[in-house]
């Protein structure tokens, strides 16, 4: 929803403005870098004009940006908005045409706010409130409702933004993901797997900056094409929110692996499959120069993710191995796969087959597992990542 005759967004970003000047300006300068790429991604145009903490889209086609923006790692939230004279007059008048354009009935609410030097206007963002809140009350009543003010929980807000050369009216704040501007952070490698939450935990990583190398492992028998599909989907949704950066799903080979840990180990050999994908992981890493590899576990989520399985996991690798999803709950996981995008092609069933025994080892030793597993799986997970076959993702 915005004001009838919006012109601009207001772009807003969180953390960005906590760093030094140095630092920010770079983020900005790759924020703003970011923003260009998904405008054009998206086919739409606007001039970013850069502010102190705040970026400013000047465009005509302001919901679409403004959705655009609000899909931009490091946006907090983005208004599409229009811009008057910093007078109370036009302030107040383009806050009766929005009223008259969107009230549907209910409460209302003027939120006003003033930047720049305290002398720059001659009235306080107090007085944008109540005379602003004046003139949509009387446009309330001229369309025949009645008018009542809830300052905290209004069904209809209007904000202002007035700074020393222009005003700013706008109806909503579009949550935007936060975080850090994507390429701000060294890549890291994300082992997807295409269900619910490896797509979420990558995606999370991106939120923070780092552009994400998703490697999938192919189980062979036990995965099949509907699940390298499934992962594969979730991959290019993933790419759309980083359309100036080139994306490839790099495909290890863990067919034969998998039928021999079947057939030779019991109880632990789902630790050793990941252990397995852990050092494939970081092979890639290493020769795609990243610093680091995500994985989806959650906490007691599954057998293989107790406490005391992740540890004997986590031994197979010497890259940090991040896991933001650690300490969520499913349901939540769910929502921001449902957010995101991921969730609908994450839930398709793939029809494949279970590598977890009937009754998997929850308290792992990681002295027995190293017994138990294969003295070459290592090895064989170095030169399957070195053979992997690398498939671009197009847009
Ligand atoms: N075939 C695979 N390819 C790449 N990574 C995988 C694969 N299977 C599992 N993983 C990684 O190991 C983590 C834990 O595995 P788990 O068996 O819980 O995954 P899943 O249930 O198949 O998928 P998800 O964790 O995405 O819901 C995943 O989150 C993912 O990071």
């Amino acid at each position: 929803m915005h004001p009838p005759e919006a012109d601009v967004v207001l772009v807003r970003h969180g953390e960005l403005g906590v760093k030094s000047e140095q630092v920010r300006r770079k983020m900005e300068d790759r924020l703003a870098q970011n923003l260009r790429a998904m405008f054009d991604a998206r086919g739409l145009s606007g001039d970013i004009e850069r502010r102190r903490n705040r970026l400013f889209v000047h465009t005509a086609e302001p919901d679409a940006v403004a959705d655009a923006a609000a899909d931009t790692f490091g946006v907090v939230s983005a208004s599409p908005a229009r811009t008057v004279e910093p007078t109370l007059e036009s302030i107040e008048a383009a806050l009766v045409a929005a009223t008259e354009a969107h009230y549907d009935g209910g409460t209302f609410a003027v939120d006003a706010a003033r930047a720049g030097p305290s002398d720059a206007h001659p009235f306080a963002s107090t007085d944008i409130e109540s005379e602003g809140g004046a003139a949509v009350w009387d446009t309330i009543e001229s369309l025949s409702q009645d008018p009542a003010v809830d300052l905290d929980d209004p069904d209809f807000r209007l904000f202002v933004e007035c700074r020393q050369d222009a005003a700013y009216v706008f109806l909503e704040k579009r949550a935007g993901p936060g975080g850090l501007p994507l390429g701000t952070q060294r890549p890291v490698v994300a082992l997807v797997s295409g269900g619910i939450d490896s797509p979420v935990a990558a995606w999370k990583l991106m939120a923070r900056g780092c552009p994400v190398v998703p490697v999938y492992v192919d189980l062979g028998d036990y995965g099949g094409p509907d699940h390298r599909a499934r992962a594969r989907a979730t991959v290019e949704t993933l790419a759309s929110y980083a359309p100036g950066e080139e994306m490839a799903m790099h495909v290890v080979d863990a067919g034969a692996v998998v039928a021999d840990l079947e057939a030779e180990m019991g109880d632990l050999r789902m630790l050793a499959l990941r252990r397995y994908m852990l050092v494939a992981a970081e092979a890639v890493a290493e020769s795609e120069q990243a610093v680091g590899v995500v994985t989806g576990e959650a906490i007691g989520q599954k057998s293989s993710q107790t406490s005391a399985n992740i540890a004997v996991t986590d031994a197979a690798a010497s890259l940090p191995v991040h896991r933001p999803l650690l300490a969520m709950d499913k349901a939540d996981i769910t929502n921001l796969a449902r957010r995101i995008g991921t969730f609908e092609d994450a839930t398709v069933d793939t029809g494949c087959n279970r590598v977890a025994p009937e009754l998997p080892e929850t308290n792992a030793d990681l002295y027995a597992l190293r017994a138990a597993e294969p003295s070459d799986l290592f090895e064989r997970a170095r030169a399957c990542a070195e053979a992997r076959e690398v498939v671009l993702i197009e847009r």
